[in-house]
């Protein structure tokens, strides 16, 4: 230590003949100082080295004290001196007033320097560069914040913090898990353990200095060392590969008044430090506390340009094994996709692991989403389903409404569990549940006797019921297939009727209220009888009652009666008094009501004319439909019979349903065997490749032939071709092949 270089005014190595001012930078180890020598009254700048917080030993500092003695160049930063003060080491060296690029770049230009400026700055360092290596020196730390401006705009290459002799290369390679210099800006073999690396790694920081220059930050400087490491070691060499960099041009234009240009309208350095510190403490506060972290971590490696890095390698593979390679990679590095070596090679390993990762992750997303989306489609569809029905009987009083609720909550509960399951258990419990809801007790004794077309009709809403579960199944909400439609009655009876209400929109299911529904022990087509109308048709007496034949019988139907006399309640009919007089308007009543209710049925048959019993009409399997009034006679037992097959129709249709979803859900297991076994392949190589990329650097490890047994899998041999890995080295690049066998 003491003094150093060949300046005739030497600087001594006495602390109290520097006054410390202000700060003016601050590295790894390091604050560097604005301070004046007293005896000279000069401005120089002190850096203090914290040996404690130095990874560097004694020996180190002795190497980096001699390094700086041999040097005396324009462009190199210099020291006049060194010496240990407590437990810092003081490096007396020239002030750079301008401070470092980086500085500069924080402060002012956050996009990078204009080209005429980033030349100069580049051809100044190439010369200092061009000196050191001739001088047996590699410098390693070659990066923006440690080349430093002057006011007169001289540039010059600082910090040899990390710089050794390249004589003593060889002693280092021997430390596997050393690595000295800053990720970002590390050439690839250097981060090779034991691959041994000379001065052209220092041609490799220029080259990402120049992009840092251009840019305002070095590639992947975003990104966690570790992932920096192996990107730097996959990736294809950074350039100026994105669209604003075709403003460059291939010839640098180098005025050297360009660089004062970057500076003559800015606060003094200092002041610009203390503004970057508070600018960085700032961003610090807002963000959260754990991109707080990696970004003070991120930034005070990026600032500081880590000078002594004590690389675990196997620790940094483990680690970065776990750094997820998602799309953010793909972002900002896109555009450093791997060259393409050779023809025969198409994608980098970098590429393909990204693809592999890709798939690997696309494979799960498709997966998961297909099962979300099912169980999302289920339950939304179910709910959908659920609330469509309750908005047709939203007409219908709460009651109704709540166990419609129910019928959504059941599918919910299904559509939590498997989607097999789902598919399975949604039709069985929503039969279960629309029967409750829709049919009520249907006791043998309280049914009426039916007419065919009746039980046709009974045998509809059970048809109907089903295609609603299957409707629910194919995720779309329809009408019911019936003939029904929507009732429009121009004249209902009135509210004193016996029978149950017959709404004026909607189908049979529309048609009735809580009431009825609770009550209900049968709905013929659109009409529902409900264990009040039978226990007030029971107490109508069969006396006081026209027995009509059970094709015609309007309480059947529950049709209707009109008005009946104010005077006379329902109970009168007990009476076997009642005067015919009074009872035989209403029997005209009904009579005309049933009627008139017919008609409209018919009418709505002939205009409803759906398409399949159009097309089974015309294909000849149905009865044609009859469309005059004259025939009124036959038209029942025609519908009927059009009823009949259209339901067979309808039921056949259901089975192919049923059979094509029971082929669509084992198709869906076989896809998610498949996806998993594909996943399981994919997981050995990306967890492959994650471990294997250093070895790929050496050509005599060069991995040519990898076999990888995916137990279960089938047999067949599937080449895979992992391609070229630019390593960035001047060697050239090395060609990895994978095998892998499926
Ligand atoms: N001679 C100087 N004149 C003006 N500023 C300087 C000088 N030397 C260093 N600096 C400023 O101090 C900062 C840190 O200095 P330096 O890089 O030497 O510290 P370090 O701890 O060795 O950093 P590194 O992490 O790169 O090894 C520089 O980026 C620069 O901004």
């Amino acid at each position: 230590m003491g003094r150093m270089g060949s300046n005739s005014r030497a600087h001594s190595a006495n602390p109290s003949d520097y006054k410390l001012l202000e700060e003016v930078g601050y590295g790894a180890s390091a604050t560097v100082y604005r301070a004046i020598y007293l005896p000279f009254n000069e401005v120089v700048a002190v850096k203090c080295l914290d040996l404690d917080r130095c990874n560097s030993n004694f020996e180190d500092i002795r190497r980096e004290a001699q390094t700086m003695k041999l040097i005396d160049h324009p462009n190199v930063v210099k020291a006049f001196c060194s010496f240990v003060v407590e437990r810092n080491l003081w490096v007396i060296m020239p002030f750079m007033a301008e401070g470092s690029c980086l500085h500069l770049m924080k402060i002012a230009y956050p996009d990078g320097f204009e080209e005429s400026a980033i030349g100069s700055i580049l051809k100044e360092t190439l010369k200092a560069l061009y000196y050191l290596h001739k001088q047996g020196h590699i410098h390693r730390d070659v990066k923006a914040g440690n080349i430093l401006l002057d006011t007169n705009g001289a540039v010059k290459l600082a910090d040899f913090g990390v710089s050794a002799c390249m004589f003593e290369a060889a002693d280092r390679q021997r430390s596997r898990n050393t690595f000295v210099g800053t990720p970002c800006w590390m050439a690839p073999e250097v981060l090779q353990p034991g691959s041994g690396y000379n001065s052209k790694a220092d041609i490799w920081s220029f080259g990402i200095t120049a992009l840092e220059l251009a840019h305002g930050h070095a590639p992947f400087s975003k990104y966690p060392p570790m992932k920096v490491l192996l990107m730097t070691i996959q990736n294809a060499p950074p350039g100026l590969d994105y669209d604003r960099d075709r403003k460059f041009s291939k010839n640098a234009k180098a005025p050297e008044h360009s660089i004062k240009k970057l500076f003559t309208d800015l606060p003094p350095l200092w002041n610009r430090v203390k503004a970057l510190q508070l600018k960085d403490a700032a961003q610090l506060a807002l963000k959260k506390m754990p991109s707080a972290e990696q970004e003070a971590m991120s930034q005070s490696e990026y600032q500081r340009g880590v000078s002594a890095w004590n690389f675990d390698i196997e620790d940094l593979k483990a680690q970065a094994s776990l750094v997820r390679d998602d799309d953010e990679m793909m972002d900002e590095d896109e555009k450093f996709k791997p060259v393409v070596g050779s023809d025969k090679i198409e994608t980098s390993w970098r590429s393909s692991l990204g693809k592999l990762n890709e798939n690997n992750e696309s494979y799960w997303t498709d997966y998961k989403g297909e099962i979300n989306g099912d169980e999302s489609q289920q339950v939304e569809c179910l709910n959908k389903k659920g609330k469509d029905i309750e908005s047709n009987l939203s007409e219908s009083a709460g009651q109704q409404k709540t166990g419609w609720k129910k019928n959504e909550s059941s599918s919910e509960a299904i559509a939590s569990t498997s989607e097999k399951d789902t598919v399975q258990a949604k039709p069985k419990t929503l039969i279960v549940k629309s029967r409750q809801t829709l049919s009520g007790p249907l006791t043998p004794g309280s049914v009426l006797s039916h007419s065919l077309s009746e039980k046709g009709r009974i045998f509809e809403r059970s048809v109907n019921e089903n295609q609603l579960i299957i409707d629910k199944g194919k995720c779309e909400v329809r009408r019911t297939p019936s003939f029904s439609g929507p009732l429009m009655l121009p004249n209902r009876a009135s509210a004193n009727s016996l029978s149950a209400p017959i709404k004026s929109s909607g189908g049979f299911r529309d048609s009735m209220d809580d009431k009825s529904k609770s009550n209900l022990v049968q709905i013929k087509g659109r009409f529902s009888v409900t264990s009040e109308n039978l226990d007030l048709v029971k107490d109508i007496p069969s006396s006081s009652v026209p027995h009509h034949s059970s094709q015609g019988s309007p309480l059947k139907k529950s049709a209707s009666v009109g008005d009946w006399p104010a005077t006379v309640s329902p109970k009168e009919f007990n009476n076997n008094n009642v005067p015919a007089s009074l009872l035989l308007p209403h029997l005209q009543n009904l009579f005309q009501q049933t009627s008139v209710q017919q008609d409209i049925i018919m009418n709505l048959l002939s205009s409803l004319q759906p398409a399949e019993a159009v097309e089974a009409t015309q294909n000849g399997k149905l009865p044609p439909l009859p469309r005059s009034s004259e025939n009124n006679g036959n038209v029942e037992t025609a519908v009927s019979e059009r009823e009949r097959l259209l339901l067979v129709k309808v039921s056949e249709l259901q089975t192919r349903m049923n059979n094509l979803s029971d082929e669509l859900t084992a198709e869906k297991a076989r896809h998610v065997q498949s996806c998993r076994r594909a996943e399981c392949v994919l997981q050995r190589i990306f967890l492959f490749a994650e471990r294997e990329p250093f070895m790929a650097a050496d050509r005599s490890k060069c991995i040519e032939r990898i076999e990888i047994d995916v137990p279960g899998s089938p047999s067949s041999t599937v080449r895979n071709k992992f391609p070229s890995s630019p390593l960035g080295n001047s060697d050239g690049q090395y060609t990895v092949y994978g095998f892998l066998r499926m």
